[in-house]
C-alpha cells in the first residue's frame, strides 16, 4: 500500500498542476468555491489509479471436497455477475462505468476463488488508465494464472464511456461490450453461449454463434 507520506507528497504535487489547469481554463483557482478543488481532484485521481502503485491482490482459494464428502459436480460452472466497476479511459482520462461478469470452470484441483477476491481483482485492474478490452483480458489472465487453475475463464465487460457520452460524438446510449475467453471457453462455443444465456435469458441476440 502507499505510505501516507508518499500520498501527501503526491496530492501536493498533483494539486499544484491541477491549479494551473484551472487557471489555463480561464477560471480563478483562488475563488472560494474552487480553491480546495485541486486537492480534491488530486485525491480522486490517486484513488482512481491506485492499481498503478500497488501489487495485485491475492486470490484466496478454497478446495471443494476438503472437509466434506459432497459429490461436487465435475466441471462446475461458476458465474459472478453484475460486478459494478468504474475505470478511467486511457485516451481522455474520463470514467467508463458499467458491469463485469466473470465465469470460470473449476479445474482438476477442485479449487474455487473467494467471491470477494474476484471483485478485488476487477477493482484493481480498473484502477488505472485503461481500455475496456485490456481490462477484461487482464482479469481473465489473473484468474487463469491464480491458484484456482480453472479449466477456463470468460470475462465480459459492459460499459458506458464518458468520453463518448459527454464529449466528441456525445452518444448517450452506445455501450461497449467486450469478452475475453481463456482455456476451455476458447473451444467450447456452447459453453460461451450458456454463460450468455445465464446473463440475459431474455436477450437471445447475445448469442455469439
Ligand atoms: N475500443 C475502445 N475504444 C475506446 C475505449 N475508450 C475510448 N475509446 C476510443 O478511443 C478512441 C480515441 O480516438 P482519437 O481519435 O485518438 O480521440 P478523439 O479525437 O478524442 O476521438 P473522438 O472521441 O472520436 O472525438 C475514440 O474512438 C474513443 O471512443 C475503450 O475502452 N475501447
Ligand atoms: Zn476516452
Amino acid at each position: 500500500m502507499e505510505t501516507s507520506l508518499n500520498q501527501e507528497k503526491l496530492v501536493e504535487e498533483i494539486a499544484k498542476r491541477v491549479k494551473e489547469i484551472i487557471e489555463l481554463l480561464g477560471d480563478n483557482p483562488n475563488r472560494e468555491g474552487i480553491k480546495e478543488t485541486p486537492t480534491r481532484v488530486a485525491k480522486a485521481l490517486l484513488d482512481m489509479t491506485y492499481g498503478l502503485r500497488t501489487s495485485q491482490p491475492t486470490i484466496k482459494v478454497f478446495k471443494l471436497n476438503e472437509e466434506d464428502d459432497t459429490n461436487y459436480e465435475e466441471d462446475q460452472l461458476i458465474l459472478l455477475r453484475d460486478i459494478q466497476f468504474s475505470s478511467l479511459c486511457e485516451h481522455h482520462l474520463l470514467p467508463f462505468i458499467g458491469k463485469i461478469h466473470v465465469a470460470y470452470i473449476v479445474g482438476e484441483n477442485g479449487k474455487v476463488a473467494g467471491f470477494s477476491k474476484i471483485i478485488r481483482i476487477v477493482n484493481y485492474y480498473s484502477a488505472r488508465p485503461q481500455i475496456q478490452e485490456r481490462l477484461v483480458s487482464q482479469i481473465a489472465d489473473a484468474l487463469m494464472n491464480s491458484d484456482i487453475k480453472p479449466k477456463g475463464v470468460m470475462v465480459m465487460g459492459d460499459a458506458l464511456h464518458m468520453c463518448v457520452y459527454v464529449r466528441g460524438v456525445k452518444d448517450k446510449e452506445a455501450k461497449l461490450l467486450s469478452v475475453a475467453t481463456r482455456g476451455i471457453f476458447k473451444k467450447d462455443k456452447a459453453l460461451v453461449n450458456k454463460v450468455l444465456r445465464m446473463l440475459d435469458s431474455s436477450n437471445k441476440s447475445l448469442s455469439l454463434i
